[in-house]
């Protein structure tokens, strides 16, 4: 077991070397995150990913609050089933708030030295946001990382979630397992052996009500099919699904609970100027300009859409976290029949028809239908 030092002088941890292929540039490597409300079964999912069989040299990065140190976090790599572990030595003791000044650097510094990783899954807090820390992986992405956000998992405790999704919280304030629902790429329903039939079917349809566009796994023990869980692509399009037809798929919801979080989705014929695109995504996620009929703001969770823009032969595809957004030109080239925009929205005080008709007079008035 190599230590991993931290320089007082230096932002960055100091990594002790150790012999490797170095980082290939240009390559990316994909990093998971794993959320999921405490006690969920999130470590028991990484322990049983380290250990499965499987090809690839995965990293992971535990972000817990253990005993004893809060600044040392365990770095463990798998690699042909055998099991190498490093420490990661963070600063404030919270990888939330350090992979922005150095957890990432010290990623990729050991990878620099050590060879490079296939994957990394990292483990947030049960608490945690997982919007903040994906926001930072996005980011850095398009600051040419090494790494790509890949996709957010959410683990579900069967027993304990419907418990955690009703519980109430003081006005304003959002409920972090039906935020970590509402951010999920994929959501795993474990300890299925805790509940009967009814109410995992109870709390299934609960986790599609805050989120149209999830896939959701049951299991036991966490144990999934990898092949379910790694490479997802969900924040680009190389997944070789269409992406048009996935979100075509996509429901508007029905709010299960009070208040709560759920999606929103609509389509409109036409093309659009980006600018004024801009405008609309902006007034939505950045001014909270819309309201719903209660005159409560819309606060939109996770946005996703393909979307025409005018004088643009390829889709583009419109990727939102928090106030964060991408629009993205894709490979996909728009074929003979009509350009259609659509647009999914999971969020809070969402309101399908407000929302679609404020799209339609900010975006399509200026007159650039095709
Ligand atoms: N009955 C039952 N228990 C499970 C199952 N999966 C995990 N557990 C247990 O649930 C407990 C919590 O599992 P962890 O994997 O530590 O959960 P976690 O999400 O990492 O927890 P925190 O990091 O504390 O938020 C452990 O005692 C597990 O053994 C399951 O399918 N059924
Ligand atoms: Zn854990």
């Amino acid at each position: 077991m190599d230590e991993v030092l931290m320089d007082e002088d230096d932002d960055c941890p100091e990594l002790v070397p150790i012999a490797g292929n170095p980082l290939s540039p240009g390559e990316q490597i994909p990093v998971t995150i794993i959320t999921g409300y405490l006690g969920a079964g999130k470590t028991t999912l990484l322990n049983y990913i380290l250990t499965e069989q499987h090809n690839k040299r995965i990293a992971v990065i535990l972000n817990e609050f253990g005993e004893g140190s809060a600044l040392e976090k365990s770095l463990a790599v798998s690699q042909a089933g055998e099991l190498y572990e490093e420490w990661l030595e963070l600063r404030n003791g919270c990888l939330c708030c350090s992979v922005k000044d150095n957890g990432l650097k010290a990623i990729e510094n050991l990878m620099q030295k050590k060879g490079k990783f296939d994957y990394i899954l990292l483990e947030t807090t049960g608490l945690a946001d997982p919007g903040a820390v994906a926001s930072m992986f996005w980011v850095d992405a398009e600051l040419g990382s090494d790494i790509y956000l890949d996709g957010i998992v959410t683990v579900i405790d069967a027993k304990y979630a419907m418990q955690h999704l009703t519980e109430e919280k003081p006005e304003g304030l959002v409920n972090e397992a039906a935020r970590q629902i509402a951010l999920a790429d994929l959501t795993i329903i474990n300890k299925t052996d805790l509940v009967n039939g009814e109410e995992l079917n109870h709390l299934r349809d609960t986790v599609r009500s805050i989120n149209g566009l999830v896939k959701i796994l049951e299991c036991q023990k966490s144990r999934v099919d990898l092949s379910q869980v790694l490479d997802l692509h969900s924040f680009d399009n190389k997944d070789g699904v269409n992406l048009v037809e996935k979100l075509q798929l996509v429901k508007t919801t029905r709010p299960h609970l009070d208040k709560s979080i759920l999606t929103v989705t609509f389509e409109v014929a036409g093309s659009l100027s980006e600018d004024v695109l801009n405008v609309f995504i902006q007034d939505l996620l950045w001014e909270k300009a819309f309201q719903n009929q209660a005159g409560l703001p819309m606060k939109v969770i996770r946005l996703k859409g393909i979307v025409s823009i005018a004088g643009k032969a390829n889709q583009v595809m419109l990727q939102g976290v928090h106030e964060l957004y991408e629009l993205d030109e894709t490979p996909q080239v728009w074929g003979e029949e009509p350009r259609v925009n659509r647009l999914v929205f999971i969020g809070r005080n969402l309101d399908r028809e407000i929302l679609q008709e404020q799209f339609i007079s900010t975006v399509l008035k200026v007159g650039d239908r095709n």
